[in-house]
């Protein structure tokens, strides 16, 4: 397993004996969206698989993070945009309002990008949580959220769902911050971190790539990708 060197280390096991709901419960919530498309299910193969580098690694959360950007955005406002082609004036149309895309430090680096892909114009609000691996408590370390804000919509963007901690922490910030309609957009939910974001913002979508199986007793989800962020930035 690629993780190992960081779980063992643990004596800790948080996870043991915490009753976990099944991916069949989870698959009810409403505002869950998981992708069908057999582009993402070939991605997601190469992503979890030990042999990827961490190049290609980085590379595949980036088409990934395009992917979802292009699911995550097809409810966006739209506005009436008058424009001149070279033949004649004609209606068209403009997203209604600025995007923003908060990725939750580390690991959400390579889906943010992804996501400019999609959205060139879409600020970027650098929000930095790092999950305490013994308690799995989340910690904000980092936060560059504007003074301004006004916004159609903000996406926070993580891979690894797994107890919900850091996602459940990021919607509370950009709630404090201001901002009305926010989605969560990451690869891989455990269904246990599933069901406690959803509970905890039930006014938010939630879009994901991927649901697996649960998380192990060190908190991991399983059969997962091992950490999203030590795999993107090869710190083993
Ligand atoms: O749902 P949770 O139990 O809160 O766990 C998920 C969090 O853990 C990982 O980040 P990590 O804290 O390892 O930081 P990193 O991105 O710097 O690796 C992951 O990218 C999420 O942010
Ligand atoms: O499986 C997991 C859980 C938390 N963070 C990760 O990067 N992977
Ligand atoms: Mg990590």
């Amino acid at each position: 397993m690629i993780d190992t060197n960081t779980q063992e280390k643990r004596q800790k096991l948080p996870m043991q004996g915490v009753p976990q709901p099944t991916r069949e419960e989870v698959l009810k919530l409403p505002r869950v969206h998981i992708s069908t498309h057999p582009v993402m299910a070939h991605k997601m193969t190469a992503l979890r698989n030990k042999h990827t580098s961490s190049a290609e690694f980085y590379q595949l959360v980036k088409e990934v993070g395009a992917l979802l950007a292009y699911e995550a955005t097809a409810h966006l406002a739209l506005e009436p945009w008058e424009i001149d082609t070279p033949l004649e004036r004609t209606t068209g149309y403009r997203l209604a309002g600025g995007i923003g895309i908060t990725p939750i430090l580390r690991a959400g680096l390579g889906l943010a990008e992804g996501f400019r892909e999609v959205i060139p114009d879409a600020q970027v609000w650098h929000l930095g949580l790092k999950r305490d691996e013994r308690t799995l408590q989340a910690m904000e370390y980092y936060n560059q959220l504007p003074h301004k804000v006004d916004l159609q919509i903000c996406y926070a963007v993580d891979p690894m769902l797994a107890t919900g901690g850091s996602a459940i922490d990021a919607v509370n910030i950009l709630k404090r911050k201001g901002i009305k309609r926010i989605s969560y957009v990451g690869i891989i939910a455990a269904p246990y971190g599933l069901l406690k974001l959803s509970q905890a913002h039930p006014d938010i979508d939630i879009y994901i790539a991927v649901l697996d199986e649960k998380l192990n007793d060190y908190g991991y989800i399983v059969p997962g990708l091992g950490d999203a962020g030590d795999r993107q930035f090869g710190t083993f």
